[in-house]
């Protein structure tokens, strides 16, 4: 059970940088659902999508697979499906609390873990592929590779579901966006100094892009549609098909 994100609150403010260590891994389940809007409606809909699709067996590689959360998620709500379940991260502590959770579950599926860097990983015949709130981490040179290889991999009918935090194109309506997140966050029980420190310490760390610089990044990937399924101000989800 992940503990409460009380990370900021109390860590050190000169300690610098954000990373996915055992710090953030120990409370990440309750961080993640508490800072990213829409984040119960994402994890909700990968296996309403998943499971529109006829593949046998439907395997599904999740990047920046984090605690599980959606694959745990895939596995307990099709139950029938033959499923395929493959994790990649490249933070080991994010994995042990991952492995932690699928302990302590009854699952009816294996659920494979990988420790590895998502433009490292080499995979195939995907039915989907997920990538939520990942790419933003990637260094920007290495995501319109990493995406052509994603379009590569994926089976006819398949899907790539990604999400991501969006910059906007013009800075004052960025400024008003970023406000009314701060808003959510202090709704979320975020306090002025959590806000601002997780500020600090994700910058140059979490790089947003604009949603149309994500829409023609997955266009140029060769994928042949993609469109807006999910977006609360700054934070979108892409369905992308092949
Ligand atoms: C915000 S979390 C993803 C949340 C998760 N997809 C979910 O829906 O719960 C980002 C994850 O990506 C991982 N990550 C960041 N950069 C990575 C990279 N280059 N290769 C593999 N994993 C990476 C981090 O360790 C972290 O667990
Ligand atoms: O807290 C923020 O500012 C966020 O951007 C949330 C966010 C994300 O979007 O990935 C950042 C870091 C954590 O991984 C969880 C969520």
């Amino acid at each position: 059970m992940a503990q409460i994100d009380r990370l900021f609150s109390e860590i050190d403010p000169d300690s610098g940088t954000f990373s996915f260590d055992e710090n953030v891994a120990r409370v990440f389940d309750d961080m993640i659902s508490r800072s990213v809007p829409l984040y119960a409606d994402v994890q909700r809909s990968v296996p309403m999508l998943a499971g529109l699709l006829d593949h046998d067996p439907i395997r599904v590689i999740d990047l920046g697979c984090s605690t599980g959360t959606s694959l745990i998620h895939l596995s307990a709500m099709l139950p029938q499906r033959n499923l395929e379940l493959i994790g990649v991260d490249n933070s080991q502590p994010m994995l042990d609390q991952c492995e932690e959770k699928l302990e302590s579950l009854d699952l009816p599926h294996r659920i494979e873990t990988v420790c590895d860097t998502v433009q490292s990983f080499e995979f195939e015949n995907a039915s989907v592929v997920l990538m939520n709130y990942t790419l933003q981490f990637v260094p920007e040179g290495d995501r319109p590779a990493l995406l052509s290889r994603i379009r590569d991999s994926i089976r006819p009918g398949g899907f790539m579901l990604i999400s991501e935090k969006v910059a906007h194109e013009q800075a004052t309506m960025d400024d008003a966006l970023v406000e009314l997140y701060f808003e959510y966050k202090r709704r979320q029980g975020y306090s002025e100094l959590e806000i601002s420190r997780k500020r600090d310490a994700l910058e140059n760390v979490l790089i947003p892009l604009t949603t149309d610089q994500n829409l023609e990044l997955i266009s140029d990937a060769g994928f042949a549609r993609a469109e807006v399924l999910l977006k609360w101000f700054n934070f979108a989800t892409f369905l992308c098909r092949v």
